[in-house]
C-alpha cells in the first residue's frame, strides 16, 4: 500500500514523516525529490536556480519521480510493503501548475497530470497537512522560490482542487494545531487506512 503526504512547504511532513518510522518500523520510508539518486541532485539545483526554467524544472522532477517508481516504489510494493513517501506526485500537480499557471500551457494542472498517467502508480492514500500560506512561509522560512506566501497561495489552491477532484483519496488534517497533535492525528488517520485496507 502506498500512502504519501502531502501539503505546502513548513506545514510540517518531514516532521511527522520522521517521526511515523518508530510507529512503522517496518515500512519503506521515502521521498520526493529522492535524496539518492542524481536526479534528485538535479532537482536540487533546479529548486536553488531562480532563474530555471519552470518546464524544463517540471520534467526534472517528472524523471526523478519515473526513476523513484522503478527503483523503490514498484519494488516495494511487489513486496507487499507499506510505502510512506514525503512528497509524491501531487506535489508536481498542485507546484508545478502555479509554476505554470502564466506559461503558454493552457491547462497546466490537466498538462502535468497527463504525463504522469501514462507511467505513474497512484497512492492509495494521502494525508494532506493543511496550513495557510503565512504559516508555511513563516515556518519554512522562505528560504527558496517555492516558499513565498503569495506562490503558497496558488499551490494551496491547486490542492484544493486535487482533493476536490477525488475526496476519497485524501484525508486533511489540520496542520496549525502542536506538532505532537498534528502527530496524533495522522497516527489515528494510518491506523484507520491499515484497518480498512
Ligand atoms: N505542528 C507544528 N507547529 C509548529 N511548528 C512546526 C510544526 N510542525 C513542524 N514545525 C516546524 O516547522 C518547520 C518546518 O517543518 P517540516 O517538518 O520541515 O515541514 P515540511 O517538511 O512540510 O516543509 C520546522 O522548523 C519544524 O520544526
Ligand atoms: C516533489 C516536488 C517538490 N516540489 C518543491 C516543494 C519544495 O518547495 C521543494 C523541496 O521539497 P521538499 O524537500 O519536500 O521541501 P519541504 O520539506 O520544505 O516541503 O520542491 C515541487 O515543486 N514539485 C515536486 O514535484
Amino acid at each position: 500500500m502506498l500512502v504519501t503526504l502531502e501539503g505546502l512547504d513548513g506545514s510540517g511532513k518531514t516532521t511527522v514523516w520522521e517521526a511515523l518510522h518508530d510507529a512503522y518500523p517496518d515500512a519503506v520510508f521515502t521521498r520526493e525529490p529522492t535524496s539518492d539518486s542524481w536526479y534528485g541532485e538535479a532537482v536540487n539545483r533546479a529548486i536553488a536556480d531562480d532563474d530555471a526554467d519552470p518546464l524544463a524544472t517540471l520534467f526534472l522532477f517528472t524523471a526523478d519521480h519515473a526513476d523513484h517508481l522503478s527503483r523503490v516504489v514498484r519494488p516495494a510494493l511487489a513486496d507487499g510493503d507499506l510505502v510512506i513517501s514525503d512528497r509524491y506526485s501531487d506535489s508536481r500537480y498542485a507546484y508545478q501548475a502555479a509554476s505554470l499557471r502564466d506559461s503558454d500551457l493552457r491547462r497546466p494542472m490537466e498538462y502535468i497530470r497527463g504525463i504522469h498517467t501514462a507511467f505513474t502508480r497512484p497512492p492509495d492514500k494521502t494525508i494532506y497537512l493543511d496550513v495557510d500560506p503565512e504559516t508555511a512561509a513563516a515556518r519554512s522560512g522562505a528560504t527558496n522560490k517555492f516558499e513565498q506566501a503569495a506562490y503558497l497561495a496558488d499551490v494551496r489552491a491547486n490542492y484544493e482542487r486535487l482533493m476536490e477532484a477525488e475526496p476519497e483519496r485524501f484525508v486533511r488534517i489540520d496542520a496549525t494545531q502542536s506538532p505532537e497533535d498534528v502527530l496524533d492525528a495522522v497516527e489515528a488517520a494510518l491506523e484507520e487506512i491499515l484497518a480498512e485496507r
